[in-house]
């Protein structure tokens, strides 16, 4: 484990989500909420068009405000601030799946129990692909993000080599979808995890992730990264 992998599954340990570790991710979360239901309005309304201009400047202009403020570019930027936690925290705010500060995200909460995990989701009208459902590309991405953490079971966190995905039948928008997910396999660098996803019951997908622990280590991944996050 290094500093990155360190912690990383400490916020899924039950089943409750774990709070933030500080007044600035509480508040952040606020504002993502706030956005994650600007996202859904958007979407949805049919305001006239000079409506629709006046909440455009209302938002740039709030754009405006917070791009004048200071900035950090990417969770390793968080990281080294020393001030927003541990890795674990700071990717359980900010990732783009299941990140509660994130407005992005669609709120997946996840859990885990031994070599199982659990997880709940729902996704809003922003994720509409065929009409009612959900869009198939970001069922994929449950799947990746939450099979991704399933791994801690096998001990080596790894990054996703490779996501099958079997749709079954579509997922229902605005429905609270659960998740399980298995280890199936551990060996040397590999973890392999299969899981579903319920809608009322019924399965309308399965998935198959194969993660690979990097040869050349998670940490030195991270610093490859270095200069990717656009400050
Ligand atoms: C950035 C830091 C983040 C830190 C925290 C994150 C925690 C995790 C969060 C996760 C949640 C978020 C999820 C995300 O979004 S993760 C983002 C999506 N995934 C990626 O971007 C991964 C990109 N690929 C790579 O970085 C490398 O190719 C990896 C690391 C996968 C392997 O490169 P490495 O140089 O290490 O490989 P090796 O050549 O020594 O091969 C080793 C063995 O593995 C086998 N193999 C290799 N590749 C594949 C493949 N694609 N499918 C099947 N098998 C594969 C290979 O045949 C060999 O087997 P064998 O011949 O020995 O039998």
């Amino acid at each position: 484990m290094d500093e990155l992998t360190a912690g990383l599954f400490n916020p899924f340990a039950s089943e409750e989500v774990a709070p933030p570790n500080s007044s600035h991710w509480e508040a952040k979360r606020r504002l993502a909420e706030a956005v994650r239901q600007l996202n859904d309005l958007l979407v949805s309304t049919v305001a006239s068009d000079a409506e629709l201009a006046q909440a455009s400047a209302q938002v740039e202009a709030l754009n405006r405000t917070l791009a004048d403020t200071p900035r950090l570019h990417g969770t390793l930027a968080y990281l080294k601030s020393g001030e927003h936690g541990h890795y674990g925290e700071i990717n359980h705010e900010l990732n783009a799946v299941g990140g509660q500060s994130n407005p992005l995200a669609p709120g997946l909460n996840m859990w885990l129990d031994g070599n199982r995990a659990y997880g709940t989701v729902r996704c809003g009208l922003a994720y509409e692909g065929p009409p009612g459902f959900v869009h198939g590309g970001f069922v994929a991405a449950i799947f990746d993000q939450f099979l991704g953490m399933a791994q801690v079971a096998g001990g080596q966190p790894g990054m996703t080599g490779t996501l099958t995905v079997r749709y079954l039948r579509p997922t229902p928008l605005n429905t609270e979808l659960k998740l399980s997910a298995q280890l199936s396999r551990a060996e040397d660098r590999k973890t392999l995890v299969s899981g579903e996803l319920r809608a009322g019951g019924e399965i309308t997908a399965t998935a198959e992730g194969l993660f690979v622990r990097p040869s050349r280590g998670m940490a030195a991944m991270a610093e490859m990264a270095v200069g990717n996050s656009g400050q």
